[in-house]
């Protein structure tokens, strides 16, 4: 388990009440926030200590903060390539992928750093997509004796990692269950708009009313503002929305809610538009989430693939890791998962695969042995040079 927070300052709403079980202390103040959460953040803590200690025994003469940096280097680059290669091609299609384009190299001339259109509206995109229901499931990927957790028993709940089964059964879950599938007639679960932080605020929270009220607080311009930005049309009137937004249903409400296409919020339109095909997200969103996760990329002097970050041989290694592979190699005893985590069991044959067979990042070639190349198998490695 990750250590607990004894103090320090991390936000910890948790009802005393419920457990004597303090907060964990991680490298992001959000970890306890739903259980979900917290167990994605003991996972990649594991992984960054499972490599240093592969680093400390593979190269005794390093000192700790080289070890803690070299692991840190590899975890990052492992995000980096889950993250782009696994993961945006299933929220931004292949559109977005064509947009974004391949990696051309380091751009001094961009800045990477996050906009603000981006963490106040767009990629806030994620919360239509969390599912009411934390699954918790065993070995069997059956439901664990504790059951499922509705999400609002989720928030800021770490005892439930220490009490009820460790890490394992969410990750199973997050796995094997559904992402919430937008509909015209709900975008984000109650437990979002009706129970948010309910145990501990005497009136529950609204994810929705706090994105929207952020949204105005950073004085963002609004959704045909930057629809104009984006260069896609720009409606003067509801109905000029119809194929971005095909529900009427939604262009009635927005009708008699905004009165103008001119009014609305960026993070209501852009999350209301459909989604582009094999995209999670409408073009506008689209439009936003490329512009950032391209300065991401080419404005990272150490982006995991810019040439001289990594050796060759360790960026092959690097090419190998899989979110499944993490699970694997850090959940408490996970033996089984799905080759892709991103996609469903069921759509994937075969549904669950032996941990043993998966690819996985060879430490080895991290032993600093030379300043050459190094080629190892999993026992050996040998320097040229
Ligand atoms: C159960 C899951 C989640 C809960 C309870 C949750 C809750 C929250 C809350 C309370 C905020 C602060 C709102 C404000 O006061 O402005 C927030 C911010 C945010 N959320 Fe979520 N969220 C969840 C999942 C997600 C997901 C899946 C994504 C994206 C894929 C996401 C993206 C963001 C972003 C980008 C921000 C703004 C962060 C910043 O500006 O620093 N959230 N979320």
């Amino acid at each position: 388990m990750m250590p607990f927070s004894d103090g320090a300052p991390v936000d910890c709403r948790r009802d005393p009440t419920e457990s004597g079980i303090d907060c964990f202390l991680a490298g992001d103040i959000r970890a306890n926030e739903q259980s979900g959460l917290t167990a994605m953040h003991t996972l990649w803590f594991r992984e960054h200590n499972r490599i240093a200690d592969a680093f400390k025994q593979m190269n005794p003469h390093w000192d700790s903060d080289t070890v803690f940096h070299e692991a840190r280097k590899l975890v990052g680059a492992e995000m980096q390539h889950i993250t782009y290669t696994h993961w945006l091609p299933h929220i931004i299609g292949s559109r977005g992928m064509e947009m974004l384009g391949e990696y051309t190299g380091y751009n001094q001339d961009l800045e990477p750093t996050i906009s603000n259109v981006f963490a106040t509206a767009a990629y806030r995109f994620g919360h239509s997509l969390i599912n009411p229901i934390l699954h918790r499931l065993n070995a069997t990927f059956q439901p664990i004796p504790e059951g499922h957790l509705p999400l609002h028993k989720a928030f800021f709940s770490p005892w439930r990692i220490v009490e009820e089964g460790g890490i394992d059964p969410l990750l199973r879950g997050l796995i094997a269950t559904p992402a919430k599938l937008k509909t015209p007639g709900q975008f984000l679960n109650t437990e979002l708009t009706e129970k948010l932080f309910r145990a501990v605020h005497e009136v529950a929270l609204d994810l929705a009313s706090l994105n929207i009220q952020r949204g105005r607080d950073h004085a963002l311009p609004g959704y045909t503002d930057w629809r104009r930005e984006c260069n896609l049309s720009v409606p003067e009137n509801f109905d000029q929305l119809s194929t971005e937004i095909s529900s009427s249903d939604v262009r009635n409400s927005l009708q008699q809610l905004y009165g103008h296409p001119g009014n609305v919020d960026l993070w209501v339109g852009g999350l209301l538009e459909d989604p582009v095909e094999g995209a999670r997200v409408g073009p506008t969103f689209l439009c936003l989430l490329v512009d950032q996760f391209r300065r991401l990329r080419a404005g990272d002097r150490f982006w995991y693939e810019n040439p001289n970050i990594f050796k060759r041989e360790q960026l092959q290694q690097i090419k190998q890791s899989t979110l499944g592979r993490v699970m694997c190699d850090n959940g408490d005893n996970i033996q089984d998962v799905t080759v892709d985590v991103f996609i469903l069991p069921r759509e994937q044959s075969p549904a669950f695969v032996p941990c043993s067979s998966l690819p996985y990042v060879n430490l080895r070639l991290w032993t600093d042995c030379c300043t050459g190349n190094v080629f190892c198998n999993y026992i050996h490695c040998i320097c040229s040079g």
